[in-house]
């Protein structure tokens, strides 16, 4: 079964509205774990308009499960962050600073030696890393030639078709999801992923190692709370029909 990982920045965006420190995103954090999340995931972004550094920092010497850490390489900040934090897992996303969420993944072909240098310089201090990118297998092949460990398909547009036809929507992702596995990649997923689509998801994607989830699950638990909410995904995940 794929493990779940809550992506916690929306924790964070709460947070920073009022400047306090209600919620504590620490304590969010450890109650995921204690729900069931296998994993915590945060994107912070330059602008520390949700997750700040510190937040980092200080998450990875509280939680117990892995700390996935996503983002911009291309950034020296990004870098230093990783590289003092050592999480399991580092994300390449190649955002632009200003932009509101992820809207792409990276191309693998055009930036294949730059990614070859930040995974073997990542892969050296003993992280794991994943590479952010579209159910393209042509994508998908050339990340493998840059010593990445995973790749995370970037699943927006499956969640958008999902609803008007997802055979249709789930196509790209399965011949993405062989070529990852045929060339030894390990598989992740995430982008607006939430409790109508996930399960359909991790059925027809054999071998998913990781799910990484926030701003739907955040929204969840505002109507079903943390508890309930988490627990119903990984019954998503546990699959079944
Ligand atoms: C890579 C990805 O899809 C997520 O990290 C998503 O971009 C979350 O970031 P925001 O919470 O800033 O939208
Ligand atoms: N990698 C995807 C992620 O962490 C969360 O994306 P979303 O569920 O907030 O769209």
């Amino acid at each position: 079964m794929a493990r779940l990982s809550v992506n916690i920045n929306k924790i964070a965006t709460l947070r920073n509205s009022r400047g306090g420190n209600n919620p504590d995103v620490l304590q969010a954090a450890l109650a995921c774990e204690r729900f069931g999340a296998q994993g915590i995931t945060v994107h912070p972004r330059p602008d520390e308009r949700h997750i700040r550094y510190q937040d980092v920092y200080d998450l990875k010497a509280t939680i117990k499960t892995e700390l996935n850490i996503e983002g911009n390489s291309q950034e020296e900040k990004f870098v230093r962050l990783v590289l003092d934090t050592l999480p399991a897992q580092v994300t390449l996303v190649p955002d632009d600073p200003g932009q509101i969420t992820s809207n792409h993944g990276w191309d693998t072909i055009k930036h294949r030696t730059y990614l070859q240098e930040t995974c073997a310089q990542f892969k050296e201090a003993g992280i794991r890393v994943s590479i952010f990118v579209d159910a393209d297998p042509q994508l998908v092949e050339a990340a493998a030639q840059t010593g990445t460990d995973r790749v995370e398909l970037y699943t927006e547009s499956y969640a958008r078709l999902y609803h008007q036809d997802r055979e249709r929507a789930i196509a790209p992702y399965i011949e993405a999801a062989k070529v990852a596995q045929q060339a030894g990649l390990g598989l992740n997923a995430g982008h607006d992923l939430d409790l109508h689509n996930l399960r359909y998801f991790s059925q027809h994607i054999p071998g998913l190692l990781e799910v990484s989830i926030g701003h739907a699950l955040i929204a969840d638990a505002l109507y079903l709370g943390l508890e309930t909410t988490i627990k119903r995904y990984l019954e998503q995940l546990a699959g079944g029909d």
